[in-house]
């Protein structure tokens, strides 16, 4: 058997007995040069960094291209650098699984340091400080989900911690944009050098988002005489800040038993997974990063990679495609029914034809017709991509249960702002969407975490859960509730849709189409089964 931790180069053997390509470069050399000239922080090591960002880095440290590697930080868990990064040397197994079975296993050494960075730990604040004081360093990326850059809470008042930070300044931020705004502020006053802030989470328009999340933080922290002006307007400046807008698209689910499974009949050790995430990452072959070309202090020749560098409209063009468009909606809606209707593979959900349908009307009639070519994907064939072989690939582990994760915080994004299209249109084209409402409605009905036998289920992690089941307690499966006073409230919250659905005239057809899905057992399938 072979594991991370082995040496690669002295023992390369054991590592080509397993399937397992190894890296070209020296792990102590990369963190030297990392340690003497810093070039890239990510902060939220997940699966997605570790199947994706990691690979770019050890592709270009292959090639000689790169010489410094990753500097992981997560502001979140005091528990991941720990866990997944120390014990294996900060190394990991990028497994690929093709649409076959067959795996492609690849070891990934290219992060130098993970560290926890967070008030309650002041080892972090001190290494990172010391990096973002760098001139050399040139880009952070992130992936820490949509949730990481909330500042507001569902009425679109500020929370009670990016209130805290507002108010007690830099030293003590603890929210995610606060703490990262704190690294800035160091690196402002070491120069304003310059720097790319680049987030590759899903969010249309994400680096906007991003930028006017530190901005928040940055004016409240002027506003209470924290910060100079010049640290403001340091942030605004492109030249000195940029915040690049992106799309990225690759499905990786969290780590599956059966991929661990298979890589011990391999040969290889470490393949325990602990909740989601494991010393392996599982992901599949198509992959997509496009990336606005906006990098103030240079950047490593990312496109070596397989990184597409563009101007921001064909970044927007694109993300808009995938993320509101010809993948996140549909994944969506895989999540919150599939969860009703018991399924634990989205694989397994394409074989119900009512969900296929379902995704397919989502997908080639509702969303297709509002969406703009990129020129760079071709919107048409992404979709008919993902619908005839990503989403029904048996070998890709994904699940319903990880795509209604965090619904709460996509639903203005995957669906709003196809709605905005349809208003934009005129007229009452916005009243003829038919999978759209439905899906709404579905998302309503999900949150009673009650499924379509009647039966209780854990609805997945959501910021928004409790306070939504609140709202929902009184309505029950089976029985009659004045659906519109339940409601109400919920469908006319434009920070959860990015609408008021009443004052667009889709909330009485959510309404009508939730009525009918809480009639009793089997009523979420009719439901489905009548719009096929
Ligand atoms: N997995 C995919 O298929 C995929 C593909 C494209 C884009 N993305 C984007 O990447 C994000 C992460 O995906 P992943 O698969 O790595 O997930 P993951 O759960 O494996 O990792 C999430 C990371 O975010 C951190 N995090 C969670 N909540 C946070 C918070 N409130 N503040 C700061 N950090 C927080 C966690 O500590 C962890 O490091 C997604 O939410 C999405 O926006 C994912
Ligand atoms: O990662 P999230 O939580 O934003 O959304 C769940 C999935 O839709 C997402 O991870 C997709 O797998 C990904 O966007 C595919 O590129």
């Amino acid at each position: 058997m072979v594991k991370l931790t082995d040496d690669y180069r002295r023992d390369a053997r054991l590592f080509k007995d397993a399937g397992i390509t190894v890296p070209q470069y020296d792990q102590a050399a990369m963190k030297a040069a990392t340690d003497a000239h810093p070039v890239w922080v990510h902060f939220g090591g997940g699966n997605l960094f570790r199947c994706f960002h990691a690979k770019v880095a050890q592709d270009l440290l292959d090639s000689g291209d790169l010489q410094s590697g990753i500097i992981v930080a997560t502001t979140h868990s005091a528990t991941i650098p720990k866990t997944i990064y120390a014990p294996y040397e900060n190394r990991m197994l990028q497994v690929v699984v093709a649409p076959d079975g067959s795996m492609e296993k690849n070891l990934i050494a290219s992060v130098a340091h993970a560290l926890y960075y967070n008030r309650a730990d002041p080892f972090g604040w001190f290494v990172l400080r010391a990096i973002f004081e760098q001139p050399s360093l040139q880009l952070v990326t992130m992936t820490i989900t949509e949730k990481g850059y909330a500042l507001r809470d569902m009425n679109g008042e500020l929370t009670a911690d990016a209130q805290y930070d507002i108010t007690h300044g830099p030293e003590v931020a603890n929210t995610a944009m606060g703490a990262i705004a704190r690294l800035l502020f160091a690196r402002y006053q070491s120069g304003a050098l310059p720097i790319a802030m680049v987030t590759t989470d899903n969010f249309s328009e994400n680096g906007q988002y991003f930028e006017n999340a530190i901005l928040t933080i940055a004016q409240g922290w002027l506003d209470n005489g924290f910060v100079p002006q010049g640290f403001v307007d340091y942030l605004k400046d492109p030249k000195q800040v940029s915040f690049p807008w992106t799309m990225f698209d690759r499905i990786t689910p969290a780590p599956a038993q059966s991929v661990a499974d298979q890589l011990a009949r391999d040969g290889f050790e470490d393949t325990t997974i602990t909740k989601t995430i494991a010393p392996f990452g599982n992901t599949e072959q198509t992959h997509y990063l496009v990336i606005e070309d906006s990098f103030p202090n240079g950047r490593p020749p990312l496109e070596k990679a397989g990184v597409i560098l563009t101007d921001r409209d064909t970044v927007n063009d694109a993300d808009q495609m995938k993320v509101t468009a010809c993948l996140n909606p549909l994944h969506t809606a895989l999540g919150i029914f599939g969860s009703l209707l018991g399924y634990t593979a989205v694989a397994d959900e394409m074989d119900n034809p009512d969900l296929a349908a379902l995704v397919k009307r989502l997908g080639y009639q509702e969303d297709l017709p509002v969406v703009k070519d990129s020129k760079i994907i071709n919107p048409k064939k992404f979709l008919d991509t993902l619908i005839e072989q990503r989403l029904p690939n048996k070998y890709i582990p994904d699940t319903p249960q990880r795509l209604a994760t965090d619904a709460s915080q996509m639903l203005s994004i995957r669906y709003g702002v196809t709605i905005q299209h349809y208003l934009d249109q005129g007229g009452d084209t916005v009243q003829k969407l038919v999978a759209i409402p439905l899906i709404l409605a579905g998302w309503c009905r999900y949150l009673l975490g009650v499924d379509d036998k009647g039966e209780i289920f854990t609805p997945s992690p959501d910021p928004l859960l409790a306070d939504l089941q609140k709202e929902l307690r009184s309505v029950q499966v089976g029985q009659t509730t004045d659906v519109h006073a339940v409601l109400q409230p919920i469908l006319s919250n434009k920070q959860i849709f990015g609408h008021d659905l009443y004052a667009i005239g889709l909330g009485d057809k959510v309404e009508a189409d939730f009525k009918q899905m809480i009639a009793g057992p089997g009523a979420v399938a009719q439901a489905l089964h009548e719009i096929a």
